[in-house]
């Protein structure tokens, strides 16, 4: 083990259709080459609905209107340990685009399965694999 951990806000964004949305992070960051769910570390003295909202606008330029706990998961990687704070946003406004060029894409619950996910996020897809999508 090594480093501190990291404590990230995590958007599961789910559209009126029940469809979620993914991005693929980039080369150069941790992770790269993976699709994630959005979003970004919590910066000092923020809340972590407002981590998420500003995230989400600066990743991909959505505004947060409900969003609720979902699931934290602890991870280390070995070169780097984090916590996920994973939100479920529920309604927001706005078009989501890959705001720093990442590729975004709308996919259902069960075609997740198909994308390659860091290994913390298993837990998530899990997860909501086994919800109720409604
Ligand atoms: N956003 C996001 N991060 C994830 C997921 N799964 C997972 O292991 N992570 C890890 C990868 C990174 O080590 C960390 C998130 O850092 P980040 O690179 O998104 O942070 P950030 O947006 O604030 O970007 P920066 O400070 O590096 O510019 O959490 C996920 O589904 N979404
Ligand atoms: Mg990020």
């Amino acid at each position: 083990m090594s480093g501190a951990r990291v404590w990230v806000a995590v958007g599961v964004i789910r559209d009126e259709m029940g469809r979620i949305c993914i991005c693929q992070r980039q080369a150069g960051q941790h992770q790269a080459g993976k699709w994630e769910f959005p979003g970004g570390k919590v910066e000092a003295g923020e809340t972590l609905p407002q981590a998420l909202t500003r995230e989400l606008q600066e990743e991909i330029g959505i505004q947060v209107e409900a969003c609720e706990p979902l699931l934290a998961i602890e991870h280390d990687y070995g070169d780097k340990q984090v916590l996920l704070d994973v939100w479920l946003v529920s309604r927001f406004a706005g078009v989501a685009r890959g705001l720093e060029g990442q590729p975004l894409r709308w996919v259902s619950v069960p075609e997740l399965a198909d994308y390659g996910f860091p290994a913390a996020n298993q837990a998530i897809v899990a997860h909501l694999q086994g919800m109720r999508q409604d």
